[in-house]
C-alpha cells in the first residue's frame, strides 16, 4: 500500500469537539441547548444503530437529543402529524427522519413537509435549491463530510478533476453540487455510464457511492488520486465500501478506509448543522469559519 490513509475517525471528533465548544457557548446565550429531534420508524436493525450512535454523540456534544421511535405500521398521517409537532416545538432545532423508511410509507412527502431551517439531513426541496443555486441552507451530511475530507488532504480544489460515482439526492447530486461550488470539473458516472474506467483515468479526486461492495478497481484509477469511499456495505467478511481497498490503495495518493472514514463524518456533520439551524433561529451569530 502506498496511499496515505485518510483518518475520518479522527477528523470527525475534532469537528465533533468545536461544536461541542460552541454548544456550550450557544448554551449560555440561549438558555437551552441546541436540540436534535431523531426519527426511526420500524425495527430495521442498521438504523436502529445509526440512531443510537447519533443520540450518544448529540448528547456528548452538549445537544438535547429527541428520540422517536415508530411501529413499522405507523399510518403516513401519523409520521407527517408527528413532524408537524417536531416543526412547532421551540426546543427542536433539528429533524432527521431516518431513511430508508418501511414500505407503504412516501419518504418524499414526509421530508418536504420538514421546516427547511429544521432540516439538518439538507434533504427538502428548498435545500437542494439552495446548494445547487449557491444560497446559504443545509448541506447534506455525507457529502459535506467528505468536502472537508478533501480540503484537509489538497487545500484548494479548484481546476482539479473530480469524478462522482453515484447519482442520488442524499449522496451523488449534492456531492456534485457542491465540488462543481469549489471549482472543480465534475463527471456524475451512474448504472448508464459507459466506460467508467475512461473517466475515472482523468480523476484527481473520485467519490464513490454506489451501494457495491468492491465495485471501484484500483487499476482503474489515476496514480495518486485522492479517494473518498462511501459505501457502507455488510458482507460476511464485515463491512467494506465500494472501493475495493487493497488494489485502489496501492495506486491512489489518499483513500479513506471503511470503517473508519466519511461515515463517522456524517455523524460530525449532522451536528455541526444542527449547531447552526440552533443558532440561526435564535439570532446568535455564529462564525461560518469557526467550524
Ligand atoms: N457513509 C455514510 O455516511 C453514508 C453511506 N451511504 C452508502 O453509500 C452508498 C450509496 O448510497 P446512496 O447514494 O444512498 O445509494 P443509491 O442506491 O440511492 O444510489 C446508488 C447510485 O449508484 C449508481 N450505480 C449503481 N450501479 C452502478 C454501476 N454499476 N456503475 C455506476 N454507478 C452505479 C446508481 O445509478 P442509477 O442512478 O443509474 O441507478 C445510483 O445513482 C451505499 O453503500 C450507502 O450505504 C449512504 C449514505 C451515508
Ligand atoms: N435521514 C437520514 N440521514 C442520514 O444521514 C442517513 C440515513 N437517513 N439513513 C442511512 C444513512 C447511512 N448513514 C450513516 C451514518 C454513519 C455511519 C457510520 O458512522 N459508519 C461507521 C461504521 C458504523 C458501523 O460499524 O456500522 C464508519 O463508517 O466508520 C454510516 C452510515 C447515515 N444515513
Amino acid at each position: 500500500m502506498t496511499a496515505e490513509l485518510i483518518d475520518g475517525k479522527k477528523a470527525a471528533e475534532r469537528l465533533r469537539a468545536r461544536v461541542a465548544e460552541l454548544a456550550a457557548l450557544f448554551a449560555e446565550d440561549a438558555g437551552r441547548k441546541p436540540g436534535l429531534a431523531v426519527v426511526l420508524v420500524g425495527e430495521d436493525a442498521a438504523s436502529s444503530v445509526y440512531v443510537r450512535s447519533k443520540g450518544k454523540a448529540t448528547v456528548a456534544a452538549g445537544m438535547e437529543s429527541f428520540e422517536h421511535r415508530l411501529p413499522a405500521d405507523t399510518a403516513q398521517a401519523d409520521l407527517i402529524a408527528l413532524v408537524d409537532r417536531l416543526n412547532a416545538d421551540p426546543a427542536v432545532d433539528g429533524i432527521l427522519v431516518q431513511l430508508p423508511l418501511p414500505g407503504g410509507l412516501d419518504a418524499q412527502a414526509v421530508l418536504t413537509r420538514i421546516d427547511p431551517d429544521k432540516d439538518v439531513d439538507g434533504f427538502h426541496p428548498v435545500n437542494a435549491g439552495r446548494l445547487a443555486t449557491g444560497l446559504n441552507g443545509f448541506v447534506p451530511c455525507t457529502p459535506y463530510g467528505c468536502l472537508m475530507l478533501l480540503k484537509a488532504q489538497l487545500g484548494e480544489l479548484s481546476g482539479l478533476n473530480a469524478v462522482v460515482i453515484g447519482r442520488s439526492n442524499i449522496v451523488g447530486k449534492p456531492m456534485a453540487a457542491l465540488l462543481t461550488a469549489a471549482d472543480c470539473t465534475v463527471t456524475i458516472a451512474h448504472s448508464r455510464t459507459r466506460n467508467l474506467p475512461h473517466h475515472l483515468a482523468h480523476a484527481d479526486i473520485v467519490v464513490a457511492a454506489v451501494g457495491r461492495a468492491g465495485f471501484v478497481r484500483g487499476e482503474w484509477l489515476k496514480p495518486g488520486a485522492v479517494v473518498i469511499d462511501v459505501g457502507i456495505n455488510r458482507t460476511p467478511a464485515g463491512l467494506v465500501g465500494d472501493v475495493e481497498f487493497e488494489s485502489a490503495a496501492s495506486v491512489a495518493g489518499a483513500i479513506t478506509p471503511v470503517p473508519g472514514g466519511v461515515g463517522p463524518m456524517t455523524i460530525a456533520c449532522l451536528l455541526r448543522n444542527t449547531l447552526v439551524a440552533a443558532h440561526r433561529r435564535e439570532g446568535i451569530a455564529l462564525d461560518p469559519q469557526a467550524i
